[in-house]
């Protein structure tokens, strides 16, 4: 069986997904989501002009020439604390003490700030007179009505994502709710009879299920819910059985599986899905990340992606497919589906597997010494792990920050198969934080 280009695969896992339905919500409770529908202004940024001072709301002529030498002493006739609804007519040479966010009254069209006047100490009872010591700009500490955005303007593209800036602008525009896309539902289901709860003992053969917990993980980075975390053995039929379980009582858009898509005698997903046409194997051309699994759980069921077993292929195949997915199902813009890879120069050399486009674990940074932004040189990338890309390095994946690409074209480009310091390759950078230096591997590969 010939082997499956990866965007291939991705394509096929694409086709015919439709973001989920949306909904209308609260914006507290759309943090999360994604705009299901682009927003507009429905009140102006700031609402009134209002002043960015604690101080004095005064008349620009009366004070344009005030200076240390020549002070300008004017009659106070009101006060304007923020949320007050007050407008106070000031007349020439009459001032109206305010704080910083209150409504500038309609005569006034400057503020001086009180540490430009003899009324300097703000803890002070409202005095009658007020002394300007220096002469302010015309206009000078007055926000404008609608300088940030005018009623009408668009604050938000749908498929953005609502974090906490975002459901502020929407707050502060004047939206109370938000259409928003449903989140997916995510069921992980790590299969293996080899499979121990992460601090257990261990027999001898046994190995802790860690996959559960970074699909779990990734599942939640990528904004989806984790609305199940199962496990089946390898016995026959325990596997048909938890997934009826898991479909009945979790309701999850897709069900994520880890492990049992080999050729091995026992692989549980293979024999449940044998002679089905809900669901295909494939071998993708890429490594690691080779068997895969996608289909559906019925007519109208969840859809299924089968990843491989080993953690590093998970992590790949997660990214590379399933996370797309999950996207999609959000709602995202085509960009965050997709991102698109950069370049970053090598940094430390690692080995290539030859025959499929190599998806390297990979640390990568920006070139040193950029705290002054005319040295930025290009970003820097070297393996996560001391071995490179192989698939079950578990414990070395908390030191990536993405992974690098080398198509499996290019892996002949030094005679000894290896990239070396120097190389340009490509590169898909995560939103994560970049491991300290302390997890990073001892030498190259
Ligand atoms: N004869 C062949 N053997 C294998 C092939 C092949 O083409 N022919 N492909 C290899 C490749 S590539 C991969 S990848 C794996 C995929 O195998 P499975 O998806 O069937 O996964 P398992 O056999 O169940 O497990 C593989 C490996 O991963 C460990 N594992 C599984 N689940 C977990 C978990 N939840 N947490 C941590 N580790 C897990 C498992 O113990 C195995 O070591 O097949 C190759 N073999
Ligand atoms: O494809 Mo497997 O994921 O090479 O280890």
């Amino acid at each position: 069986m010939s082997l499956v280009p990866v965007a291939d695969h991705l394509a096929g896992i694409l086709a015919g997904v439709r973001p989920l339905p949306e909904l209308e919500v609260r914006l507290g409770a759309a943090l999360g989501h994604r705009l299901a529908r682009p927003v507009a202004a429905s009140l102006a940024v700031p609402p009134w002009e209002n002043s960015a001072m604690d101080g004095y709301a005064v008349r620009f002529a009366d004070v344009a020439e005030a200076a240390p030498e020549r002070p300008v002493t004017l009659r106070v006739v009101g006060d304007v604390p923020a949320g007050s609804p007050e407008d106070p007519p000031i007349g020439p040479g009459e001032a109206v003490r305010i704080m910083t966010g209150a409504s500038l009254p309609t005569d006034a069209d400057t503020v001086v700030q009180l540490e430009h006047t003899d009324r300097d100490d703000p803890a002070a009872p409202l005095a009658s007179t007020v002394t300007v010591l220096r002469g302010p700009r015309a206009g000078m500490h007055v926000r404008r009505a609608g300088e940030d955005r005018r009623v009408g303007d668009p604050v938000a593209a749908a498929g953005t994502l609502v974090t906490g800036p975002v459901a502020a602008a929407l707050a502060s525009t004047g939206a109370g709710t938000a259409w928003v896309r449903r989140r997916p539902r995510v069921a992980v289901v790590a299969t293996g009879s080899e499979l121990v709860a992460p601090g257990e003992r261990l027999g001898r053969g046994r190995i802790p299920d860690s996959n559960s917990l970074l699909l779990a993980g990734l599942v939640a980075d990528a904004g989806a819910e984790v609305a199940a975390v199962e496990h089946a053995s390898d016995a026959p039929g325990d596997l048909e059985l938890v997934l009826a379980r898991v479909v009945d009582g979790a309701a999850p858009d897709v069900v994520v599986l880890t492990g049992g898509v080999s050729q091995g005698a026992h692989d549980p997903v293979r024999r449940a899905f044998a002679g089905s046409d809900a669901v295909r194997f494939t071998r993708v051309a890429m490594q690691p990340g080779k068997p895969q699994a996608v289909g559906r759980l019925g007519a109208d069921g969840p859809l299924l992606l089968g990843l491989p077993g080993n953690p590093v292929s998970v992590w790949v195949s997660f990214l590379v497919f399933a996370r797309p997915l999950l996207l999609t199902l959000a709602g995202a813009p085509d960009d965050v589906v997709l991102p698109r890879p950069t370049l970053a120069v090598v940094e430390t050399g690692w080995r290539t597997p030859g025959g499929r486009d190599q998806y390297l674990p990979a640390r990568i940074a920006e070139a040193a010494g950029v705290a002054d932004a005319r040295d930025a040189g290009p970003a820097l990338v070297g393996p996560a792990a001391a071995l490179g890309s192989k698939s079950h390095l578990a414990a070395s994946l908390a030191a990536a920050n993405g992974y690098a690409i080398v198509p499996a074209a290019d892996q002949g480009r030094h005679d000894d198969g290896r990239v070396h310091p120097g190389d340009v390759v490509a590169v898909v950078r995560l939103a994560l934080e970049l491991p300290h230096p302390a997890g990073a591997p001892r030498g190259g590969v």
